[in-house]
């Protein structure tokens, strides 16, 4: 388990060391517009979760959103800090 800010110092980093395999990498490599259509099918993918599956099964979708978000801010090399700002 691990924290929305654990995750994305993680990912950072995957993006320093681009390790074989790395989902991320990949993702990061696709681009901005690859990621950006991935954010948008997994936010029907909540919103369907939401409505007609399980709460573990939402809170699944939550997880695989919040992944994709954070890549795409690596992608764009925003900061928690450029995010949080805004809460
Ligand atoms: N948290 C996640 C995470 N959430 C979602 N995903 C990816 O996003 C996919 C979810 O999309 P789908 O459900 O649509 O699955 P899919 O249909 O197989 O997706 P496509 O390959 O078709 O695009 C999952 O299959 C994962 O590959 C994630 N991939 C990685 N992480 C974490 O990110 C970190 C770095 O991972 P790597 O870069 O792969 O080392 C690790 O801590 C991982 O646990």
């Amino acid at each position: 388990m691990k924290t929305f800010d654990e995750l994305f110092a993680e990912l950072g980093q995957k993006a320093l060391s681009r390790p074989e395999g790395s989902r991320t990498v990949a993702e990061l490599d696709a681009g901005v517009h690859a990621i950006g259509k991935k954010i948008v099918e997994e936010a029907a993918e909540v919103w369907m979760a939401a409505e007609y599956e399980s709460d573990a099964e939402a809170a699944e979708e939550i997880s695989q959103l919040i992944y994709h978000l954070q890549v795409l801010m690596v992608a764009k090399g925003l900061t928690l800090e450029d995010v949080y700002r805004h809460l």
